[in-house]
């Protein structure tokens, strides 16, 4: 059986203080998510916290957490939601250090629970942006992306695999922020400067 892995007390009362505005971005693989996010950085200054990115940097930086993490990912489980949760949590307190202006969360939340939780242990997010694209786009970006980004997870196997998990787990996040009206559903099919605009309209609004 695969460890369980010691959550850590964590003080995130700079973060609060901080009280900076909060966006996840939500999309399939391929959908875009981290092209949009660099532009997104370079016109406002966001902090860009990929949950991807920082499990995979847990595992390489050799942490007691990072081994755990490694078995558990060997063992084929899923690792705890608040573990992640740790991982952004501590990320978040080093750029609020450094005096972030807001966050971009990628690939975050991956279920409705995930967002919940978040939520009740930071703070309520401002808004959720959401890529949608079709499937065939999504399939067609990621085998593209395969040949120059050398992640394990982008080949047709694997792709099918975590699209089939995104439409299980993230529709309903989608639903759930619809519901709350934090909703902003970007049609992410066309190219990424008009999609850029896009989400100009919408962030120009929160960051003058
Ligand atoms: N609007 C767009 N049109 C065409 N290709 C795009 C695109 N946005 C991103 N791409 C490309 C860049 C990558 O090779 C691939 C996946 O983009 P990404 O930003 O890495 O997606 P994500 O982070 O959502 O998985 O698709
Ligand atoms: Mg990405």
């Amino acid at each position: 059986m695969a460890p369980t892995v010691e959550r850590k007390q964590i003080d995130i009362t700079p973060l609060k203080k901080a009280n900076v505005p909060i966006i996840f971005i939500v999309g399939g693989p391929g959908s875009g998510k981290g092209t949009q996010c660099e532009r997104i950085v370079k016109k406002y200054g966001l902090s860009h916290l990929s949950s991807g990115d920082l499990l995979r940097d847990e595992v390489k930086s050799g942490s007691a957490r990072g081994g755990q993490l490694t078995k558990i990912m060997e063992a084929g489980e899923l690792v705890p939601l608040e573990v992640v949760l740790d991982l952004v949590k501590e990320a978040m307190l080093k750029e609020v250090a450094k005096g972030s202006k807001g966050f971009l969360i990628d690939g975050y939340p991956r279920e409705v629970k995930q967002g919940d939780q978040f939520e009740a242990e930071i703070m309520p997010a401002r808004l959720a942006l959401y890529f949608e694209v079709a499937e065939e786009t999504l399939v067609k970006r990621c085998l593209k992306r395969a040949e120059t980004s050398g992640r394990v997870d982008d080949n047709a196997e694997t792709i099918k695999k975590r699209l089939k998990t995104f439409m299980q787990s993230t529709t309903p996040v989608v639903d759930h922020y619809a519901k709350k009206g934090k909703l902003v559903k970007i049609n992410a099919e066309g190219g990424v400067d008009e999609i850029f605009g896009v989400v100009q309209q919408h962030l120009d609004k929160i960051f003058k």
